[in-house]
This record gives C-alpha cells, structure tokens and sequence, in this order.
C-alpha cells in the first residue's frame, strides 16, 4: 500500500512537519498551499527539502473556484491555474487538486465544467502536469463524486482524473459501492478521514473534527474495499483537519495515521475484501490473541520499598524471592505476580525519579510473542528489549502509556520457568495464603484528553483489543470520560481516562504523577466478603463509602440483610444489570495516586459505572491532594 498525509494534519512548520512524516514511514506528501506560502524557502528548495526526507509530493492543493465561471473570471482562473502549474514544476509534483467550485459567481452545468476541465487538461499536458477534480461536500453545484466523475468523464481528458475523498462521500450519506465502476486509471489519488457521528455542517464537520481511519464513525473501510475493487494502485492520503492534531506532536499524529491506514487495510485483507493488504513482501500477522496480565512492576526506591510490601502482603501476596543479581523482589499468589524494583539505575529507576513509586511496567501474557512483536513493528511502534542479566530471558516491550513498558510476555509454564531462571525463590512460592485474589481484573491509565484516541488506536491495532462506546462519568472537579478496550473473553480490559477539567481526579492524577501513567488495578477475587474481611483484619487501608449510598441501594435492590451489613462494613459497591451482580472495594491512594481496586463479578460484565460518581467523590474528600496514610 502506498500512503501519504496531507501537510495540514500536522502541527508544526513545513521542515517539522516532512521531518514527522518521513520518520513515520510515508512514501509521499501532500503539500497544503497554506503550508508553503507560509514557509520561507522557494518552491525548488521545498521539493529538495522532500526528497532529501525520502518523500514524494503526491499532491499539490488545494485550487478552489474553478470551473463554471462567467468571464473575465474564467480567464483569471486560467491564468492562475497557469502560476501554480509552474510552481508545481518546482517542487517537483505533476499533480493539483481541483476542488469543486462554491462561488457565487459559478455557474452550473456538468458539460459546461467538462469543457473547463478538458480546456485545463490542454493546459496542464502543455506544462507536463495533472489535474484531479473533487467533489467538496458543500460544493456549490457539484457535491457527489458521482457529479464530479461524470464531469471527468466527459473532459476526457488524459491529463484530468477523479480525486476521491471518503469524507465527503460519506459525510453526504452516499453510498460508497458507486465506486467500484469508476476505471482505475481515471482515479488522481485517493484521500482517506473517518469523523466521529456529528450534527453539523458538512464543512464544519471536516474543516474541525476528522480523524484518523477507525477513530470516527465512517464506512472508512467500505470505501476502501470499493476502491481495492476497483484496482488502484496509488497512494491512500490521509487528509485530516483536526483541531487537536493542529495542537498536538507532529510526530505521534505522523506514526497515528500511518498506523490507522496500515490497520484498516489489514483488515480488509483479513476480511477477504482487499488483495493485497498493508505490505506483500511482510505480511502481518493476525491482531496478537492476549490472555491478560502476566505481571505488574512497581518502581520504587529503598525508601518507600518498605510500605509498598506491606500493602502488597496486606492485599495477600507472599514474597516469593529476589532476583539473582538486581535489587528486585518477586511477589506472588496463585497466578498473580507482582514485582518491586528498587534499582537505582535503568528504567524502573527512571520511572521513580520521574513519578515516584509508580506501576512502571505491565506484562501482557500471550501465546505467540514473536508474531506480535512483527505486528507491532509492523504498525509502527517501537519493541526495545530492556537490558538483561547474563543467561536470563530478555522480553521485548512496547512503550506504553507516560514512557510505562508494556513486555510481550509468553503466557502460563514458560513464564514460570523464567521466573525460576531470574530469581532466588523460596519453596512453594506460589501458593495462596487466606486471601484469593485470582487475576487483574482490569488496569485504569489516565491519559490527556488529545491522547486518548491515540492510546484507543494503538491497543486495538497491534492486540485483539476492542473498544466500547465511551462513557462519560461524573467527579466532583468534572466530567471524566472513560473509554473501555478490552477481549472477547475480557481476560484483558483497559480503561483510559481522561477530563479536560483541571479538578477532577484524572487531572489532578496527570499533575502529582507528572504525567500519564497507570492510576489503578483491580484484581478480581471469587469471595469479595472474605476477602474484605482479611483485609480488613490485616490493616488495609479500605475506602469508606457514605451510608447515603447504602440507604439507596438498600431501596433499589433485595439485598439479605447481612449481605447489606457487609457491604456497609467495607465500603463495598455493588451494581446489578440483566447479566449479573457486581462487587467493588477500594484501598486507600498511594503518594503520587496509584490505588488499588478489589471486585467480584457474578455474571457482570462492566465496570460499574454507576458507581463511580460515588467513589470518585469520596476519594476526592478523603484525600482532596491523593495524599495517603500508606
Ligand atoms: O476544506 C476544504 O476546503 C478542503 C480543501 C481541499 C480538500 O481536499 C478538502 O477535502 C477540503
Ligand atoms: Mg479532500
């Protein structure tokens, strides 16, 4: 596949901009006039500037009021057309985009504009260059890429082709299959957005809030597979006006597009309704089938190790052993492993320096770490391997959320071993002692607002992950929305939160954490009673819950009387939908945020949102700074 973006997706100047799109792997780039015009460098040196980079321009645009113009205008427009052909010579393009006329000016007519386009055609050959036509979805009088095809249809012209867009036809509610009859050699290019579902104006909608392919609610994907059906074979260009992108890193915005093109036509291989898919000569391997989390670490320092270990032990985790040759110790109960590095060099150390003890690390269990190691490459993310010891297994790992490390880590018997391998262990180390916690529930990160389609992308493109709608929940500072990603058998869920509010519990999260990072993990436990009650006779900090909530719960459901007592006693959540019951308890924040979370499902399969408006008040009123006793 070849890909290209359009230089307005980006933030930054012209040289930052190629700089982000090279190293994010495109072929080509479309040069936005705006962003030459504004750059001090003629035209020959911009197109020195791209190739050096290792890019081409794909298209030069956009010219806008052309076609159907009474005169003199007509013959202004020529004479522009004729200035721009030039400096496409330049920069070293042969092609310009036309997009359909919105002036007041034009008049209509589909052979009158044939007859522009045709006339301009003459033109552009005489000058060695192309033209392609685009409907805009707000075009004056033509606004259908059926309109604008038979427009270029009749110009008949060699040197005039079709540009499709799949906003605008999507945007316009047409049906993307119309494609599919359109000749591939009349196709220009193609350029690619998804948009969220909005009710606005077409130009607006796209001028504001079009997004990467998979980030919206568009048929991106059946416009793609009417246009594989066609044969084409140039470039896919993203073209995405996007406030947030505007705002955000070129660079990540770059690798972002690059990865939801990659993905999308993955998918439609996958699906039988693309040929070739992302690349012939490496194939990806299928999204990598997770089995949950293999482990959690924890950077701290010799300091703060102490307390950490107590609230581990408290939660039920025996120590299991120390690594051979790294301050390092191994926590364990039944499946369940987690580790406290108190190193002071490498990265956990440099987690620490940077956020406090903080969860620097997530092993993501799974059946085949080389496949998804290809795939992840293969979509445009880093895999380091983290330096190991002689002799033991060195992982690989994706840099996660705020510079965390997710290690693709082989699940079950072989995991075992290399603990063995790595650490001194003391006999039977992994058993349960009174307290059973089975595994990790779920993992909560908490991210900026403008990153949370970003983080959405990378988790569903390289893992079997899938989003659901995302939520929004109520904090006394603000509104917080939470997107959930998780498997088919929910034995991985990640929820990423975020607010744009400066006051609520995620903000406040991103300030004392410096950054993004992982704020909680719950396990999961099949007695959340007896659970609570060795918690609660080991000392464990328990978040109490006001008894208004429980007076409330006592009136919405039939719970046994001491059932109910329990609840009250711990600070237990307790939410019930059509497929079960669930069962939520909550420790005390750490310094910096992090807390833990204890549930038990019966059947449920969510998170609980209507609980969290009560939590998250009474973890803000408790401990307004996160600051905690632990
Ligand atoms: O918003 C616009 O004007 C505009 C310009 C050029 C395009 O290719 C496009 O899709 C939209
Ligand atoms: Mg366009």
């Amino acid at each position: 596949m070849k890909t290209s973006i359009a230089t307005v997706s980006l933030s930054g100047d012209l040289s930052e901009k190629l700089t982000a799109i090279a190293a994010a792997g495109f072929g080509a780039v479309e040069i936005f006039e705006n962003d030459f015009l504004a750059f001090d460098r003629s035209a020959r040196d911009v197109g020195r500037m791209v190739r050096d980079a290792g890019l081409e321009i794909s298209l030069f645009q956009p010219f806008r009021d052309f076609e159907g113009l009474p005169e003199p205008q007509r013959s202004r427009a020529f004479e522009r057309a004729r200035r721009k052909f030039d400096t496409m010579n330049e920069l070293g393009t042969d092609l310009i985009l036309i997009c359909s006329s919105v002036s007041p000016l034009a008049q209509g007519g589909i052979d009158r504009a044939a007859d522009d386009l045709r006339q301009l055609g003459d033109l552009a050959r005489s000058m060695g260059v192309r033209v392609g036509y685009e409907a805009l979805a707000w075009g004056r009088f033509v606004h259908d890429h059926r309109d604008a095809w038979e427009i270029v249809r009749r110009a008949d012209h060699p040197a005039v082709g079709l540009i499709l867009d799949s906003f605008h036809t999507l945007a316009r509610g047409i049906d993307p299959t119309t494609i599919c009859s359109i000749p591939r050699d009349k196709i220009a290019i193609v350029q690619m957005a998804d948009a969220p579902k909005l009710d606005l104006d077409p130009l607006s909608w796209s001028r504001h809030y079009r997004a990467m392919l998979g980030q919206g609610d568009l048929a991106v994907a059946d416009f793609m597979a009417a246009v594989e059906a066609t044969g084409y074979e140039g470039y896919y260009s993203l073209e995405i006006f996007n406030d947030e992108f505007r705002a955000g890193s070129a660079r990540q915005t770059a690798v972002d597009g690059r990865r939801s093109l990659i993905f999308t036509m993955d998918r439609l291989k996958r699906e039988g309704r693309a040929v070739k898919g992302p690349s012939e000569r490496q194939p990806l391997p299928p999204p990598a089938p997770t089995t949950g989390v293999s482990f959690l670490e924890f950077a701290t320092d010799a300091a703060s190790a102490p307390a950490l270990s107590t609230l581990i032990e408290g939660l039920g985790f025996q120590h299991a052993g120390r690594h051979r040759t790294k301050e390092v110790e191994l926590y364990a109960q039944g499946a369940l492993r987690i580790v406290i590095n108190r190193e002071t060099e490498g990265l956990a150390h440099s987690s620490y320096v940077l956020h406090g003890t903080s969860l620097c690390a997530i092993g993501l269990a799974m059946a085949d770490t080389d496949a998804a190691e290809t795939r992840a490459k293969g979509l445009v993310a880093d895999v380091v391997r983290p330096p190991v010891g002689a002799g033991e297994l060195a992982l690989g790992a994706l840099a996660g959320v705020g510079g965390s490390l997710l290690y693709l880590v082989p699940e079950g018997e072989a995991r075992d071993r290399q603990w063995e391998r790595d650490f001194q262990l003391h006999p039977g180390w992994n058993t349960h002692d009174g307290i059973r916690l089975e595994r990790v529930d779920h993992l909560a990160q908490t991210v900026r607002t403008e990153d949370i389609l970003s983080w959405t992308l990378f988790y569903r493109s390289i893992f079997d992950l899938e989003p659901l709608p995302g939520v929004e929940v109520a904090d006394p500072g603000g509104l917080v929305r939470s997107h959930v990603i998780e498997n088919a058998d929910r034995s991985l869920r990640i929820v990423l939160n975020a607010s744009q509010s400066s006051r609520t519990q995620s903000a406040r999260f991103v300030r004392q954490f410096v950054g993004p990072g992982v704020q909680h993990v719950a396990f999961a436990t099949s007695d959340i009673l007896a659970t609570a009650a060795a918690l609660k006779t080991n000392g464990m900090p328990l978040l109490a819950i006001p008894q208004n909530y429980y007076d409330d719960l006592e009136a919405r459901f039939d719970l046994a009387d001491e059932t109910m007592a329990a609840l009250r006693e711990y600070g237990i959540l307790y939410d019930r939908d059509d497929e079960g019951a669930y069962f939520q308890l909550y420790l005390d924040a750490l310094p910096g945020g992090f807390f833990f979370e204890i549930v038990e499902r019966r059947g449920y399969k969510g998170l609980g949102a209507a609980n969290a408006p009560i939590r998250l008040a009474t973890q803000a009123r408790m401990r307004p700074e996160g600051l905690p006793a632990v």
